[in-house]
């Protein structure tokens, strides 16, 4: 779905003509206090001129509903954001779409918002004593993982060089932009709201994650669950797709894989993904085309090449030396592996990271062989944790998921 771009705060004709032209969906009006405000009159006159298929968007801030209603009548506009306390009952007595605007401080109430029953749900950045068009944002991170019973619209502090972060970290539905594309505090720049949704474009033309459907089977569980096991240097070998190809792996699974990684991380730009190339090296490449991080990785044989860095490791079933690429001094880490057993294949590359310079900030494998401890061994021998999204048991006759984390 491509998302929808709303510029906020418009106060004249002009400007509401160089939003569309630029490429707008949908133009907002303040009727509140504000250096923005408007009077439904002005408005009416500017939305007498616009294009057929714009939104126009009338904000209103705690206003007593009389006034809501007749300036809905009075300035023709075809949707209400609502930016203040206004509970779902005063939604509901608005006989045009609403969107209920939150303001983002801290950690958001997911029950409270996902009880108004409205056309959309949009976030805004608190700040004392502004009610919008604060130029700020909040922490995007408070909303992911999060999952909302309408569309969600982002604002706050949105402009040309982050808006492709946001669309990355969150894919929200529709953004929301008033300062970022301003030239005074009433006046838009043309060329800053051009700027604004060709970021926006660009962003939604790159691989998105793509939502699991409701109630989809669990693929990803089942592909570690009632496999065969063979012992392999008296260690037991979990037959199974999505690691050792047996059966082959569907790319849905791998997909899923890939997905659920993305979603138990906190990917942010920035960061840099590493894995090793056999096994992990395939869950690797899907991660990073889905969240669009770099990877390095560490290879088996060394290239020559300058700047690999060598370690020494032993995993269950296999000990070698590894030999890292793409990872400079400096860089913040996330490792991706397939799965974890002894944990030796995890520790030689931290040790590797380590040794090139950078900083692990996270570890996460799809799979844990619980019997092996290989998550206490990584924690006892380098201090940090790894997250795992299923673990499974490989005493019995055949595997068996003993629970999944996302
Ligand atoms: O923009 C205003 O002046 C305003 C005043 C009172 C309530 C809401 C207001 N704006 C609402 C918007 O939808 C803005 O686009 C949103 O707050 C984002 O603004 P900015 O951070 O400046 O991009």
């Amino acid at each position: 779905m491509k998302t929808t771009i709303k510029m906020c705060g418009i106060t004249t004709l002009e400007d509401a003509l160089a939003a569309v032209s630029a490429g707008a969906n949908a133009l907002g009006f303040v009727f509140s206090p504000s250096p923005r405000q408007v009077s439904a009159d002005v408005v009416r006159s500017i939305i007498n001129q616009l294009p057929p298929f714009i939104s126009t968007v009338g904000v209103f801030v705690d206003e007593p509903l009389p006034f809501v209603l007749e300036t809905i009548q009075r300035s023709g506009i075809s949707m209400v954001q609502l930016q203040g306390h206004e509970s779902n009952e005063y939604c509901q007595q608005i006989d045009k779409p609403v969107i209920k605007g939150f303001r983002v401080a801290a950690e958001v109430d997911i029950d409270l918002i996902n009880s108004y029953q409205v056309s959309a749900y949009l976030f805004d950045t608190y700040v004392e004593g502004q009610d919008g068009g604060t130029g700020k944002r909040f922490d995007w991170a408070l909303l992911q993982r999060r999952h909302f019973s309408r569309p969600v619209i982002v604002a706050g502090g949105l402009n040309v060089n982050n808006v492709r972060h946001l669309m990355e970290a969150l894919s929200p539905d529709g953004v929301d932009v008033s300062s970022g594309v301003s030239a005074t505090a009433t006046t838009k720049d043309s060329a800053k709201m051009r700027a604004f949704v060709s970021a926006v474009e660009a962003a939604g033309q790159e691989p998105r994650l793509e939502k699991l459907a409701f109630g989809e089977v669990d693929i990803l569980r089942d592909a570690f669950h009632d496999r065969p096991l063979v012992e392999v240097n008296g260690k037991q070998f979990l037959i199974n797709s999505l690691t050792e190809q047996v059966p082959a792996t569907p790319a849905r699974l791998l997909h899923v894989a890939a997905q659920r990684v993305c979603e138990a991380a906190e990917l942010s730009p920035g960061l840099k993904l590493v894995g090793e190339e056999d096994k992990g090296g395939v869950l690797l490449a899907a991660v990073s085309l889905l969240c669009g991080l770099p990877f390095g990785i560490a290879r088996w044989y060394p290239s020559g090449l300058e700047g690999q860095v060598k370690v020494g490791f032993d995993c269950e079933y296999i000990s070698g030396e590894l030999y890292l690429n793409g990872v400079e001094p400096g860089d913040r880490v996330v490792i991706v592996d397939d799965l974890i057993s002894t944990g030796g294949t995890l520790i030689g590359l931290i040790e590797a990271v380590r040794r090139a310079g950078a900083h692990v900030e996270q570890i996460i494998c799809v799979a844990e062989k619980l019997e092996y401890a290989g998550v206490e061994r990584v924690r006892n021998v380098t201090g940090l944790e790894v997250k795992t999204l299923v673990r499974v048991r490989v005493s019995g006759a055949t595997s068996s998921v003993v629970s999944v984390a996302y």
